[in-house]
């Protein structure tokens, strides 16, 4: 036995006695609403990371700083909403050994019971070894494993094979707004001593196999308002005499994509990178199928039938989606009324070598030339809400080895090296700041349906991926 696997038996042994104490856990954490998107829950997002701050606080954290990132740029209703706080932590200080930077976020996505949950999606069951509720898969079940690591390493008198430096952040799925200035400034301060980053915040590509991820799409979310009459008006009265600003949306944004997902934004399609023989050959190694694919959508509606159209599109081309509309009625019933402002809300995923603002000039110019052939008199105007970076590292480089590792010790099987649909605004900032490696080390399953209906984690991920997270910290503080 090595002396990391004379270390890791016991701490997996108390990681398997603590697990009611952790469901403890992410049951309070995904008791409080945290919706960054939604302006009303606001002070919910801030008891969030006062939770963080307490359980930081109890489980010994040398140092714990709140940092205030003031108000909330436009567009926002509220000119004076705040910011939440970025809480960073740190535990450790000796020169002797790495010191990892440990990013999570507090917040989630928006959830009613409504939108078709079998429960309360801020009440966390257990069923059928799943926990359901926001955020237990994205991101609350991996910042809460993070924890967890810390509670077991605490209980055991078991030293810290790192030192550790968390930054915990509320506003990721909104663009991570004012992360990247205070990175910037917190480089050769609070971070001084960071040589490497971990991120937990994505998912397993399927359902039977764990990854290690060195890529992640960006993400260009755009609105576009629409403002016609001067009050929501009877279609009766005023149908077919006015001109409608839903009308005028819809067809605008009918024009962006086409129904097998293809861009028709003249120009965005040139700027993506084209695809080498090394890359092609990449793919037939990764165990992926098309029903895995149907599994996590819950129906059979996937555009590619191969494993390597799939994850060609998920991962290394662009991608445009509608998402919702403002204003427009959206009840039960059959309400006759003309709305009279609407936003329509869209956002492209971006990969290399798209450039950010040339595809802004690109769609914001297009949704005005479409606009202005209507010949419509309502107010029109597109603007971009946030964007967040791609990124694509090196997958051999110490810290995936240690990953690797970490992995096999948990779950027996060599993890499969993916890349992320999704997008992580932050983890380029990182890289490129802090001068260091990222990592994404992720907890969930591919079905675990982030951002939809009955999110859940599955108990074992929960509890297998705490022990990957601190067999991870041990196999890279032992690297040379
Ligand atoms: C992958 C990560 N867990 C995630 O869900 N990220 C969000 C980030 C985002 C970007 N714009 C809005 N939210 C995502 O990929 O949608
Ligand atoms: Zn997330
Ligand atoms: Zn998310």
């Amino acid at each position: 036995m090595s002396s990391i696997d004379t270390t890791l038996s016991p701490l997996f042994a108390k990681i398997d006695e603590l697990k009611p104490q952790f469901i403890q856990r992410l049951t309070d954490a995904v008791a409080i609403p945290s919706v960054s998107s939604d302006e009303t829950l606001r002070p919910k997002v801030f008891a969030m990371a006062d939770f963080l701050k307490e359980e930081l606080a109890k489980l010994g954290a040398d140092d714990i700083t709140i940092k205030d990132l003031g108000i909330q740029p436009p567009p926002v209703s509220d000119p004076e909403l705040p910011l939440p706080p970025i809480v960073l932590s740190k535990f450790g200080s000796d020169p002797n050994k790495k010191t990892v930077l440990i990013y999570g976020h507090y917040d989630v996505q928006p959830a009613l019971l409504e939108d078709g949950w079998a429960s309360d999606p801020f009440t966390l069951v257990e069923k059928d070894g799943k926990l359901i509720g926001r955020g237990s898969t994205d991101d609350k079940g991996p910042v809460m494993g993070w924890l967890n690591s810390l509670q077991a390493h605490k209980e055991l008198g078991l030293e810290l094979p790192v030192n550790i430096v968390f930054c915990f952040e509320g506003m990721e799925e909104s663009g991570s707004i004012g992360l990247d200035t205070l990175i910037a400034q917190e480089a050769k301060k609070y971070f001084k001593e960071v040589e490497s980053v971990c991120i937990s915040d994505n998912y397993w590509l399927g359902t039977k196999k764990p990854v290690l991820t060195y890529g992640l799409r960006g993400c260009n979310y755009y609105q576009i308002s629409i403002k016609g009459p001067g009050a929501d008006l009877h279609s009766g009265i005023f149908g077919g005499v006015i001109h409608e600003p839903m009308t005028d949306l819809v067809n605008v944004m009918s024009k962006l994509v086409d129904i097998n997902g293809n861009i028709l934004i003249p120009g965005v399609n040139e700027m993506v990178a084209p695809v080498t023989e090394k890359e092609a050959s990449l793919y037939k190694d990764i165990e992926f199928d098309v029903d895995e694919l149907n599994l996590a959508a819950g129906s059979n509606t996937a555009i590619y039938q191969s494993k390597k159209d799939i994850l060609m599109h998920r991962w290394r081309f662009p991608s445009l989606s509608l998402h919702g509309i403002e204003g427009a009625f959206s009840g039960a019933g059959a309400k006759t009324v003309i709305p009279a402002k609407v936003v329509g809300k869209f956002s492209i995923r971006t990969v290399p070598d798209m450039d950010s603002k040339k595809l802004d000039e690109l769609v914001i110019n297009f949704c005005n030339e479409k606009f202005k052939e209507l010949k419509s008199p309502n107010q029109f105007t597109t603007e971009l809400i946030h964007d967040g970076a791609y990124w694509v590292s090196d997958p051999f480089n110490n810290e995936f080895t240690a990953a690797k590792l970490a992995t096999e010790k948990v779950w027996g099987v060599e993890p499969d090296l993916t890349r992320e649909g999704g997008s992580i605004p932050i983890t380029l900032t990182f890289e490129k700041e802090l001068g260091a490696n990222v990592l994404l080390l992720p907890m969930g399953k591919g079905d675990d349906g982030a951002h939809s209906i009955n999110e859940k984690l599955n108990t074992p991920n929960y509890i297998e991926g705490t022990k990957t997270l601190s067999a991870y910290l041990h196999y890279f503080g032992a690297t040379k």
